[in-house]
């Protein structure tokens, strides 16, 4: 039988499909591995922000974790949106029972620049989940936050992301730089090299749920036994091509398209 590459999100929903589970869901799958999800917060959002949030009880949420992992192989899981304390003891003690590469995409401030998380819940998170990681995903504003102090340069991003790795403890750190000026540059370091991961800038404000989508990818591809910054390129490909081919729907920020790879093959058909 061919082998089958199970990827599970720990995560958030979108109603309206862009971020969140469903954009992790939609990307395992184009990915071809098999997407499988657990729900922390059930969100009532769309393209222009977010209405209300529903936190599941973390009985609940332990309750799925092990529905999940006790049936199931899991080759590579992410987190997204983590929201309160409790939800992060049950994940991190759960994390115990697992062996698997896991990404962070640390979900703490809104695209609006609203935090998401106080600051004891940012503390929290710090301690408890960020050393159980393989990969943080954190995008500027969440840098800082993680850091303590701002990020504006290559060079800022650089030794941000060495002190996410020694002074946090995570497995590597994933700096994105989507939301400085010019080129799209992301940089990783794993503890011992830097990777450097560029593409053109997309004149697109259909951004939403680019963070998750790009993390979701690096999942899948962990999942297929990729190494770290393989996976990386991969999925910077992927979530650059989304963004090319993203939809102008809604009023806010539209989603990206998680299809976009396979229209470029249809295309060259077509
Ligand atoms: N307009 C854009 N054109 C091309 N790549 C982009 C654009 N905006 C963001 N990216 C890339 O999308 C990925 C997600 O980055 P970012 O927007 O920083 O994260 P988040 O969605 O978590 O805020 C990164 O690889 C970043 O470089
Ligand atoms: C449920 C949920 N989780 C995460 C996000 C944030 O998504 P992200 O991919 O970081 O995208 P944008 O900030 O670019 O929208 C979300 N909106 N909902």
């Amino acid at each position: 039988m061919k082998d089958v590459h199970c990827a599970l999100t720990i995560a958030g929903t979108d109603p309206s499909g862009g971020a969140g589970i469903q954009a992790d869901l939609k990307t395992f799958q184009e990915l071809k591995s098999y997407g499988m999800s657990v729900l922390t917060s059930i969100v009532s959002q769309n393209t222009t922000g977010v209405k209300d949030v529903h936190h599941l009880p973390e009985t609940f949420l332990k309750s799925q974790l092990e529905a999940v992992s006790e049936d199931m192989p899991i080759h590579a899981l992410k987190t997204g949106m983590v929201a309160s304390k409790p939800m992060m003891n049950v994940i991190s003690q759960w994390l115990e029972t697992v062996d698997c590469p896991y990404v962070m995409d640390p979900v703490m401030v809104a695209q609006s620049g609203d935090p998401l998380m106080n600051k004891e819940d940012q503390r929290y998170l710090q301690e408890y989940l960020i050393p159980k990681t393989s990969l943080v995903t954190p995008n500027l504003p969440e840098t800082e936050v993680l850091v303590g102090g701002k990020v504006e340069t290559k060079e800022e991003m650089k030794e941000a992301a060495k002190v996410i790795v020694e002074e946090l403890r995570a497995g590597a750190a994933l700096v994105k730089g989507g939301h400085l000026n010019g080129r799209a540059v992301d940089m990783l370091y794993d503890g011992k090299n830097y990777y450097e991961y560029d593409s053109e800038r997309i004149d697109s404000s259909n951004t939403h749920g680019t963070g998750c989508t790009y993390s979701a990818a690096i999942t899948a591809y962990l999942s297929q036994g990729h190494s770290l910054p393989e996976a990386v390129e991969e999925a910077k490909y992927f979530v650059t091509e989304a963004i090319r081919h993203s939809f102008d729907l809604g009023k806010g920020n539209g989603p990206t398209n998680h299809f976009a790879l396979r229209e470029e093959v249809l295309n060259r058909w077509l």
